[in-house]
């Protein structure tokens, strides 16, 4: 479980969080949800100890994130494999970092996603880059994978791609996913527990299903009406 006891986070004047506790459980499928600047990637950030809090506590199956970085499978918004590489060198500079990393996974993996080995990070297309960050993060066996943005700018085509992968692999209960995105309605399926942020609060959180029956709406529906109640 990972745990945010009423941590603050600022830059500058600017809130990214303000005052929020909420709880990640163990072995599910979280979405974190919110409009453009509502505070996702800065409470990734803060999971993976890339970033501190200002005020508030954060834990991770109650110890500082710190010492559980082992247990932490990052997939950042940004490109960060290096462009000189091919997927083949990615993946061994993944695999001499992590002791997880599991090779049966990578080679199935790699014919699923329509991949190949020699293909050079600089030259292949952005849904292909969002893959082969997807391939590399899922191939390690970590406890907590944390997704920022997987599916962003890349077509209906390839997200369903990245979708089924995820679904595919997913072992109930063992793995605990949090997945950052604007594309409600594409992952809802996917989702166990839900999350929606704004402008640094927790707007509303609880398990999708509950949610969808006692309310009576989709996800997207939901999030709507919580940022229309919100403005
Ligand atoms: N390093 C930084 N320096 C300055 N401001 C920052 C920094 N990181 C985040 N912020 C600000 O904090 C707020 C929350 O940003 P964050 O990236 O967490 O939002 P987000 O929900 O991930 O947004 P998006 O969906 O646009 O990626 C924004 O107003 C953003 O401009």
């Amino acid at each position: 479980m990972i745990e945010f006891k009423n941590v603050s986070k600022s830059f500058g004047s600017t809130m990214a969080l303000n005052d929020v506790s909420l709880v990640f459980p163990r072995g599910k499928i979280i979405g974190l949800f919110g409009p453009n600047g509502a505070g996702k990637s800065t409470s990734i950030k803060l999971i993976m100890g890339l970033n501190r809090p200002d005020r508030g506590e954060i834990s991770v199956d109650g110890e500082d994130p710190q010492n559980k970085k082992k247990n932490l499978a990052y997939l950042p918004e940004i490109d960060h494999l290096y462009s000189w590489m091919n997927i083949a060198q990615a993946a061994d500079f993944t695999r001499t970092f992590y002791d997880d990393w599991d090779e049966g996974k990578y080679r199935d993996l790699i014919n699923f996603l329509n991949l190949q080995e020699d293909m050079k990070i600089a030259k292949i297309s952005k849904g292909q880059r969002a893959k082969a960050k997807l391939l590399l993060t899922v191939c390690r066996r970590a406890p907590y994978l944390l997704m920022d943005e997987p599916l962003s700018g890349i077509d209906i085509l390839t997200r369903e791609e990245i979708i089924n992968t995820l679904i595919r692999d997913y072992r109930e209960g063992e793995q605990t996913i949090i997945i950052s995105t604007h594309e409600i309605a594409e992952v809802e399926s996917l989702v166990d527990e839900v999350i929606f942020l704004d402008q640094g609060k927790v707007k509303l959180s609880g398990n999708a299903e509950d949610l969808r029956i006692e309310r009576n709406m989709s996800l997207v529906e939901l999030m709507k009406e919580a940022f229309r109640n919100a403005n």
